[in-house]
């Protein structure tokens, strides 16, 4: 053949390829609606490596190789899924790191939906006015945020995700402020914390908020130039405010974990985490007897923490993640003898194992 008749070819096959990834949009799209209306979580890992591996073996009798068909469809996967409009709700003013987590975790045609408190979140998604929440679950710096580990004990939603976010924190103020005019600083405890010894450096007075992009907000209606909010760069640009310093965190590796919350968690994908929530009995040994259980029957530990029960005074929760899936034959079969050292075991939810930046 020809060059000419070559690229003929090329312009009818790829009208052919056109027609067909834009049913096969519109049909993800259409089976996001039915997931969306509670056939089925919407973010699906084990089903997408199904797709991705069926794709491979169609493309090896087809003549293409592994890698170009891996390649071309997990991109068709990421289309896919952003059509499937995900609904999340997160804490916070538009511009949060919530916020921001959620849109690269769903992708960002995510719908969100900023909530006021924690406890809102939650609300939003028990309710099914959201599909998601997103909140925030440790700091690299700053450790664990202890209200969502104690909401998560108390409500009954799951965890079905995880993301790691990196967090430059930038310091911001009014269009007309300059760094020397600063007096007080605003911004989220967790973030001021983060930033302590610039902060201290400059002896600016602390003013605690309730979000980092809430403080950028309230000095923009304040309209002040002595006072600057320490949030993301995404929240500087939302509120058309001007960045005095960059990357002023104490630690450049400053990474947040953050959970993907939903009615239920998610299916098996084949690389997953659990996480738990128990309390064991009071007798000598229970806690290791419990650790034994799990090292026992190989399964991997990646955290565990105590924290107060909020009930009785020195009493403790432990929560502990570790490797696999709840529904993993190992796991079921360890339960019955983790129970019988607990006082209860709430299992949180299992979800896709994050791509963990820092480690
Ligand atoms: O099969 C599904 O559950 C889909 O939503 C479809 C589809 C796909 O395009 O193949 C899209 C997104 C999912 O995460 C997995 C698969």
């Amino acid at each position: 053949m020809s060059l000419d008749d070559l690229r003929k070819r090329v312009d009818e096959l790829d009208e052919n390829i056109i027609k067909l990834l834009a049913e096969r949009l519109s049909t993800a799209e259409a089976i996001g609606r039915e997931k969306a209306a509670g056939a089925a979580p919407t973010l699906d890992a084990g089903r997408e490596r199904q797709v991705i591996d069926r794709a491979i073996s169609l493309a090896a009798d087809a003549g293409m190789t592994a890698a170009e068909a891996a390649e071309i469809y997990e991109r068709i996967i990421k289309l896919a899924r952003e059509r499937q409009s995900v609904s999340a709700a997160f804490q916070g003013e538009p511009g949060a790191y919530s916020e921001a987590a959620a849109l690269a975790f769903f992708g960002p045609r995510a719908v969100t939906r900023s909530c006021e408190s924690l406890e809102a979140v939650f609300a939003e998604v028990e309710s099914g006015r959201v599909q998601y929440g997103m909140i925030p679950i440790e700091n690299s710096i700053e450790g664990s945020i202890s209200r969502s580990y104690d909401l998560m004990l108390e409500h009954s939603l799951m965890v079905s995700g995880e993301h790691h976010l990196r967090v430059n924190h930038c310091l911001i103020g009014n269009p007309g402020a300059t760094l020397d005019g600063i007096r007080r600083v605003y911004s989220h405890p967790q973030a001021l914390g983060q930033c302590g010894h610039f902060l201290r450096q400059l002896k600016f007075e602390l003013q605690p908020t309730y979000d980092t992009a809430g403080a950028v907000k309230l000095i923009k209606e304040q309209g002040v130039c002595d006072a600057a909010a320490v949030a993301s760069e995404r929240a500087a640009a939302i509120y058309g405010m001007k960045i005095l310093a960059r990357d002023i965190m104490d630690n450049p590796q400053n990474f947040t974990r953050f959970f993907a919350l939903a009615r239920c968690d998610a299916p098996p994908s084949g690389n997953d985490k659990t996480s738990v929530v128990f309390a064991v009995k009071h007798r000598p040994g229970a806690l290791y007897e419990f650790l034994r259980i799990l090292a026992e029957r190989k399964i991997n530990l990646t955290k565990i923490e105590s924290r107060p029960t909020r009930k009785k005074a020195w009493e403790y929760n432990f929560y502990l993640d570790f490797d696999g899936h709840r529904e993993d034959e190992s796991f079921k079969a360890a339960l019955p003898a983790l129970e019988d050292q607990t006082l209860f075991i709430k299992i949180l939810g299992s979800y896709p194992r994050a791509r963990a930046e820092g480690k």
